[in-house]
């Protein structure tokens, strides 16, 4: 490969950070500049000009998707099948590490990866073990807490002693107990979570230092990517590692930093030379990407935030069509807006559905456009996620209306245990092989045998209770209010509630309130087989996924991706920003939700819209358009339908009060660390931690051997003098 084709098209400042590369070096690299083009050259700089090998080079990307897309554009620079297994994310360069070292630590190479599923069931098997109910310790509160104990690199030496650990029998308070247990389980099956596998590495590098030299040695070379969202921990990884040869490259755009909310921390690029005394800087602020005008709406937001540094991003790209904000009534008609738009953009600009991307800030999001794109035959496929009526908590909540409905088996297997009602491997056999012989369905069978001692101590009993008894209303009732009484009668809300996903939930009341709009939008009662049937449409599952599709992702996926024409949709207040950030991390949420609407509007290379509609959330809560709208001027922009003067008045007082709360001036820290307190409830504690993001503390009460999260606004907690 001739240099040519390496700097082909570079501009002075890519070439400069491409050829840089002694020593550390920071390229601080706006939207759309160029970062994926820089580190990909760069490291077919490396191989093809100066001959060095993939295996002394490590670049660390943020996902898989980018880890592959690096891989694939590497080898097509520098050819060949070299072994490029060190592009990759930092989880899987610390597996890379481990299946070759960790033997050190007395864990097998063949260690287990758990992910979010195994870690539920362990807790599981927990809480079966100990009697609990998860209702009182949501797993997503537990998995939490297990996260909070791995911020700290503690409990690994714990997990490798071979001494005898402290058992969970013995631990009193029940939080303690699961996280004991869970952590002994984990032990046993030799599995490591994903914090697991940085702090293992961590340990593993602190406590081997000849283990540590030999990757210092063997990576000459280190280059990370995205270096805006690392955490404190995946900053120390590629700060001990690249203590060997020193040459560490790293690029980031600090304005695209949305992962703050678990742990990232921008201060790691912004002051990189702390670390790094006499590093290079590099600039890159031309956008090759978009318009003027996508550009400069994107600009305009993201200069309101006050935490940054401006980098004055500008284009040489000729001007292009003005960016739209389409206001809609409803959200049917926002949906059908969005695709009659598409239609036109294939008809007048000749696009192909690839071109286009829908962005939305949650999942749930997806499941008012799904439907209008279905209804026009246009192809989609939801990026790093399942479609909407093909997500789990969605097809279960379906199948309680299809058992109701068609008593099938399949719909009945789907839910006779999900919540757990002890109706395992062995009972369901026993249903089947009476099903068979008497040609009934396992439904009927389990009502005709439910006084069979194999029952006793299940909950079968209360499952057929409730679906005997909505039989007698079916006809009663709308499709919504069976749906509702179903859920809630056989606990699955509860069990989704429960399990602490915000996600889940939310797709369960898009799902409710997406039945009401449906009915509503008929005019009139219809029956549940109808609705069924008429679902069938949206569950048929004969898509391909290679055909030309709309592609439809939520922005924090679509970070790093471009796309000519890009809509932003349900750009609402209380969705965009979001309002459960807003509470937990006030001011600091409200930024970082402001960087989101950024990284969106910056993945539009020709055409941006904007879409938003009144009407009501799927809480019931009335929408108004997003306060970011209001912080742009008017003319960034041409907006497509009317905004009654009353009601952007009321939008913005609303969004005024809204942000009065959560101004409410959180006050100051008025303790530090080490500082002695006493808590009218929890007793004499020492403060542990003070955190400005979260503006609580972390206090350690002795009393009661627990560390709780106080808030700095609390103002019961008073200085101790012992
Ligand atoms: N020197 C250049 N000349 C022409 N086009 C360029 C140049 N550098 C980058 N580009 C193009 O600009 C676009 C953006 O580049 P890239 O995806 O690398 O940006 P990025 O900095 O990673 O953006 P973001 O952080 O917003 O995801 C790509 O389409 C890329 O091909």
């Amino acid at each position: 490969m001739e240099t040519d084709g390496i700097f082909n098209g570079l501009n002075e400042q890519q070439e400069m950070a491409v050829t840089s590369t002694e020593g550390a070096v920071r390229v601080i690299a706006g939207a759309g500049s160029g970062k994926t083009r820089t580190l990909t050259n760069r490291y077919a700089y490396l191989v093809s000009e100066l001959g060095l090998e993939p295996s002394n080079l490590l670049c660390v990307t943020f996902t898989n998707k980018a880890a592959q897309e690096m891989r694939r554009r590497v080898k097509k620079l520098v050819g060949g099948e070299r072994d490029t297994g060190y592009i990759n994310t930092y989880h899987g360069f610390c597996v890379r590490i481990l299946r070759e070292d960790i033997h050190h630590l007395f864990y097998p190479k063949q260690f287990l990866i758990l992910d979010t599923e195994d870690q539920k069931s362990i807790l599981r098997e927990i809480y079966d073990e100990f009697g609990l109910k998860v209702n009182d310790h949501k797993f997503a509160r537990i998995l939490k807490k297990i996260g909070e104990l791995k911020a700290d690199t503690g409990y690994v030496y714990d997990l490798i002693s071979r001494e005898k650990t402290i058992d969970p029998e013995q631990v009193e308070e029940v939080d303690r107990k699961i996280i004991v247990a869970y952590l002994k389980k984990q032990r046993r099956v030799y599995g490591l979570d994903f914090d697991d596998l940085l702090n293992f590495t961590l340990v593993l590098f602190g406590e081997y230092k000849d283990v540590l030299e030999k990757w210092q040695e063997r990576l000459y070379y280190i280059q990370v990517d995205e270096f805006q969202d690392s955490s404190p921990k995946q900053f120390e990884l590629i700060r001990i590692l690249s203590k060997g040869h020193g040459n560490v490259f790293v690029v980031g755009d600090p304005d695209q930093t949305i992962y703050e909310w678990r742990g990232a921390d921008p201060k790691f690029m912004v002051n990189f030379d702390q670390w790094f005394p006499g590093c290079k800087t590099v600039l890159l602020n031309e956008n090759y990407r978009s318009t003027p005008q996508i550009l400069d709406i994107g600009n305009a937001l993201i200069k309101q935030n006050k935490l940054r540094v401006d980098k004055d991003m500008f284009t040489h790209n000729p001007k292009g069509v003005n960016v739209i904000h389409y206001h809609a009534k409803t959200e049917e008609e926002e949906a059908k807006w969005i695709v009659s738009r598409i239609q036109t953009l294939q008809k007048e600009r000749g696009a192909s559905l690839n071109e286009v991307a829908v962005l939305y800030r949650a999942n749930y999001l997806s499941r008012f456009v799904e439907q209008a794109l279905i209804h026009e035959n246009l192809e989609y496929s939801i990026f790093g996620g399942f479609k909407f009526f093909e997500r789990k908590e969605i097809k279960d909540a379906l199948a309680h209306l299809k058992l109701l409905a068609f008593e099938d088996d399949l719909s009945f297997m789907r839910i006779i245990n999900t919540p757990r009602r002890q109706m395992g491997k062995k009972r369901i056999t026993f249903l089947r092989e009476r099903s068979e012989e008497e040609g009934k369905s396992l439904y009927q069978t389990l009502v005709d045998h439910i006084d069979h001692p194999i029952f006793n101590r299940t909950k079968a009993k209360e499952f057929i209770e409730v679906i005997e008894s909505m039989k007698i209303k079916r006809t009663e009732l709308s499709v919504a209010d069976l749906l509702q009484d179903l859920l809630q009668g056989t606990g699955y809300e509860a069990f989704i509630r429960e399990d602490g996903d915000h996600e889940r939930l939310d797709n369960l009341m898009e799902l409710k309130h997406s039945v009401v709009q449906y009915e509503e939008a008929m005019g009139e009662e219809i029956s549940l087989e109808y609705y069924l049937q008429m679902l069938t449409l949206y569950t048929e599952n004969d898509r391909e996924d290679q055909r030309e599709a709309v592609k439809l992702m939520t922005i924090h996926t679509s970070k790093g991706l471009e796309y000519p024409y890009v809509f932003l949709v349900g750009f609402n207040e209380r969705v965009l920003p979001n309002e459960r950030s807003l509470r937990e991390r006030k001011e600091y949420a409200l930024e970082e939700e402001r960087r989101l609407a950024y990284v969106a509007m910056t993945r539009a290379e020709r055409e941006l819209y904007l879409t938003e509609s009144e009407g009501t959330s799927g809480r019931g809560e009335k929408k108004y358009p997003s306060r970011f709208l209001f912080e742009l001027e008017e003319s960034l922009y041409d907006r497509l339908g009317i905004i009654e003067p009353e009601f952007e008045q009321e939008a913005k007082e609303i969004i005024r009060m809204n942000n009065q709360l959560e101004a409410t001036p959180t006050s100051d820290a008025s303790f530090k660390r080490g500082d002695r307190v006493i808590h009218p409830v929890f007793g004499t504690g020492t403060i542990e931690e003070v955190d400005d993001r979260k503006r609580m503390y972390k206090i350690y009460f002795e009393e009661m051997e627990v560390t709780r999260p106080i808030s700095w606004n609390f103002k019961r907690l008073e200085k101790s003098n012992v």
